[in-house]
This record gives C-alpha cells, sequence and structure tokens, in this order.
C-alpha cells in the first residue's frame, strides 16, 4: 500500500523568528504519535529557521510560493526552488486561491510553477478549488477540471508523481465553514477519477488533501472520505497543539 496520508500547515503571512522557536519546540515535542508524513509551510523568510529548528525530526518544511524561474536573474522579489532547497524546505505550496486571486495567477503560472518547484528538487502542494459563486452556479466540476487538467496536460508523469493536490473550496477558507465530510469526499473521488483517466497507478499514489476550516473538532469526519488523503491547515496550524492534534487524527491511508 501506498501510505498517501499527509497533513500540512500554511502559515499564509503569519509569525515571526520567535514564533517558528516557539511553534518547532513544541511541534518535534508533540510528533511522536503523528503516523502521517507532516509538513510547515512558512513565509520565504522563515524557512531556514524552521528547517534549522526540524532538523533531525521527520517534520519537512515548505514554502507557499516559488519562481517560475529557476536560472538565478534580474527577478526582483521572486524566489526560485532552488534557494527553497538551499535553505532546507522540501515542500511549497503552489497555486493556492489567494495567489490565483489576489495576484493574478492564472493555470498557466500554476503549472510552470509546479514543474519549476519539481526541477528543483520540491514537492509542490497543488492547490485547486471552486469560489461560492462557482459552486452556487453548478460548475464546480467545471472548474476542478481545468485547474487540474492544465497541471495534467503539463506535467510529465514523473512530474505529478512528485505532487501533492489540495482540494480547498475559496468558500471554506478562512471562514469557519469547511466543507462536509460528504462534500470533500465527492469533489475527492472526482478529482482522483480524473487523475486515474491520465494514469490509475498515479491515481492510487498521489495524495489528496482537503483545505478550508479544517479544525481538531471535524478533523477526523473530514478524513474519514476514502479520498481524503490529509489536510492543508491554515489557521489551526499556526499552534503546536492544534496543527498536530489534526495531523494525530490523520491515519495511514491508500490504496
Ligand atoms: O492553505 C490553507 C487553507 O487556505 C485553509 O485555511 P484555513 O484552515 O485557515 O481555512
Amino acid at each position: 500500500m501506498t501510505d498517501r496520508a499527509f497533513v500540512a500547515g500554511n502559515w499564509k503571512m503569519n509569525g515571526s523568528l520567535s514564533d517558528i522557536d516557539t511553534f518547532s519546540n513544541a511541534l518535534t515535542a508533540r510528533a511522536a504519535d503523528i503516523s502521517c508524513g507532516l509538513a510547515v509551510c512558512v513565509p520565504f523568510v522563515y524557512v531556514a529557521r524552521l528547517a534549522e529548528r526540524l532538523k533531525g525530526s521527520d517534520i519537512a518544511t515548505g514554502g507557499q510560493d516559488v519562481a517560475t524561474e529557476i536560472e538565478p536573474g534580474a527577478f526582483t522579489g521572486e524566489v526560485s526552488g532552488t534557494m527553497l532547497a538551499d535553505c532546507g524546505a522540501t515542500f511549497t505550496v503552489v497555486g493556492h486561491s489567494e495567489r490565483r486571486a489576489m495576484y493574478g495567477e492564472t493555470d498557466d503560472i500554476v503549472v510552470a510553477k509546479t514543474r519549476a518547484a519539481i526541477a528543483c528538487g520540491i514537492q509542490p502542494i497543488v492547490c485547486v478549488g471552486e469560489t461560492l459563486e462557482e459552486r452556487e452556479a453548478d460548475t464546480v466540476e467545471t472548474v476542478l477540471k481545468r485547474q487540474l487538467g492544465a497541471v495534467l496536460d503539463g506535467c510529465s508523469d514523473e512530474e505529478l508523481g512528485r505532487i501533492v493536490l489540495a482540494y480547498e473550496p475559496v468558500w471554506a477558507i478562512g471562514t469557519g465553514r469547511s466543507a462536509t465530510p460528504e462534500q470533500a469526499q465527492e469533489i475527492h473521488a472526482f478529482l482522483r477519477s480524473q487523475i486515474a483517466e491520465r494514469s490509475d497507478t498515479l491515481s492510487r499514489s498521489l495524495s489528496i488533501v482537503y483545505g478550508g476550516s479544517v479544525k481538531p473538532d471535524n478533523a477526523e469526519a473530514i478524513f474519514a472520505g476514502d479520498d481524503v488523503d490529509g489536510a492543508l491547515v491554515g489557521g489551526a496550524s499556526l499552534k503546536a497543539d492544534s496543527f498536530a492534534d489534526i495531523a494525530r487524527a490523520m491515519p495511514s491511508h491508500g490504496a
């Protein structure tokens, strides 16, 4: 069985050096009974510090974005996958809905970033998800097909084998209104079926995690879905206690 169980935290634009130190001490102390893969994605400026603090543990460090370019050059403000790797990161979030909505990231940019991360040895956590308007207009599958289709079309089988897919309905992010376990399972099964059209093997091995108001008190129910392999956690990942409680609720999972 491929164990697809994976829980990642996304700190977004939160935290400080001192928070990194407090959090990493507390999380490593609580990690003993967590069996799923674990990563924490922090602002670029804290990546090196977190990776240093997590050295020797099984907890991975991640960024929250990556440049489309790999080679050094005149790209003011950008951070390459090579730089992330140099700072000790092994994951990065790509195509989060906040970046799609606020920073104009298109499906093509998401594909380019996904491939750039992989080329640098960084595993991308690629986010897809519909807005409330799109759900109400009954276009969820169309939207997801387009977002995921771009990644499937733009990446080789080998590249796809390196990604984690995150389903994050935009209406559930930071709202306290999570998708129901049934809604999450339904969409995850749909996403997995889309991947299976490309490759059965890939659909069985690829982790599809859910993001959107996951908390310690709803994690177990959300994780009960056969196709829900874990979570991408925002707000509740800022505290080691709640993040560890969520990760502890994720059992080994795969097919
Ligand atoms: O990347 C994480 C998601 O945007 C979920 O954030 P949230 O758990 O604060 O709703």
